[in-house]
């Protein structure tokens, strides 16, 4: 029984070349396998994504100018491919950076090791996240638009520089207070950091994403645009509707409930080990001597 076992994987398998296959190539195709599905996941929320259709569209011409020897349409092709790679490059550029941000924002090893919530590591204090969902809520029950941007790792300087500088603690009643309809500082957006608001009237950047609900106006395409663009997060209020929504990482989430907004703003309300470090070098980098 044995023997014809062994004859019949002798007689199929006997030509079968199987490499040698290491604990490092194992790990190598593993890192191969998350990179291509990164980039995959890059190119399908992007506007990459409409300019892989168009390459593959193109591509195909070419495959068929080249079966059919078509030697003006291959000439043209070749001379075009630099010339596409380059404005590739330039349109991609704010994708590209935001990439490659994304890539510097994370601490693979934060991951493995649980840091401690304390009080030390804290982005902002519980009571500044409960204001900021009170005062959404609030704001949204009486249909008074808002933005607001809760600032993270990436520092929002220039996006402050557009508003008008406030610097004054979060407070259900301030924030309440700055939508009030007419009033100056109304219109455009709040930043908060940590446990401040940093300023207001700011202007965001409006997403061009195409696949936004086109019942959705200039306010959630802002703070869309700003989630595209840094790693903050965004509330937003909507005027017509009272809705609250939440946009974070070029996603945006409509009409949240309270306690959802709530599970949002406890997830980024802790900074990992990196970031605290990095807040620190630069503080001792100013006051250096
Ligand atoms: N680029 C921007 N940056 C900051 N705020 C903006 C920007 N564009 C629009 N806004 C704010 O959004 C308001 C206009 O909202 P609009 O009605 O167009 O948006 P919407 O998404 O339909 O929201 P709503 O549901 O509240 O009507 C402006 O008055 C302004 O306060």
């Amino acid at each position: 029984m044995e023997a014809r076992i062994a004859a019949f994987f002798g007689r199929y398998l006997g030509d079968l070349y199987l490499p040698h296959i290491r604990f490092i190539d194992v790990i190598e195709i593993v890192i191969v396998a998350v990179v291509i599905y990164e980039i995959m996941l890059w190119i399908k929320n992007t506007k990459a994504w409409m300019l892989l259709r168009g390459l593959l569209t193109l591509a195909g011409f070419i495959l068929i100018a080249a079966v059919f020897k078509m030697h003006t349409i291959l000439f043209l092709a070749k001379g075009c491919i630099n010339v596409l790679a380059t404005a590739a490059v330039i349109v991609f550029q704010p994708e590209l950076r935001r990439a490659l941000e994304k890539l510097g924002e994370k601490n693979f090893f934060s991951n493995l090791v649980p840091f401690e919530r304390n009080k030390e590591n804290q982005r902002f204090s519980d009571e500044t996240l409960e204001s900021l969902v009170h005062a959404a809520f609030e704001m949204g029950s009486v249909c008074t638009g808002a933005l607001i941007v809760v600032e993270q790792a990436i520092h929002l300087t220039e996006y402050e520089l557009t508003g008008i500088e406030l610097d004054c603690k979060v407070s259900e009643q301030v924030l309440i207070n700055i939508f009030e309809h007419n009033t100056p500082l109304h219109d455009g957006a709040v930043i908060v950091r940590g446990d401040r608001i940093t300023s207001a009237t700011c202007y965001l950047p409006l997403s061009d994403n195409m696949q936004i609900s086109k019942e959705l106006g200039t306010r959630h395409r802002a703070a869309l645009g700003m989630s595209e663009v840094s790693d903050a997060l965004i509330i937003v209020v909507s005027e017509e509707t009272g809705q609250v929504s939440v946009a974070m990482g070029g996603q945006l989430a409509r009409g949240v409930s309270e306690e959802y907004l709530m599970t949002r703003l406890s997830q980024i309300q802790y900074c990992t080990s990196d970031v605290k470090k990095f807040t620190r070098w630069k503080g001792r980098q100013k006051h250096e001597e």
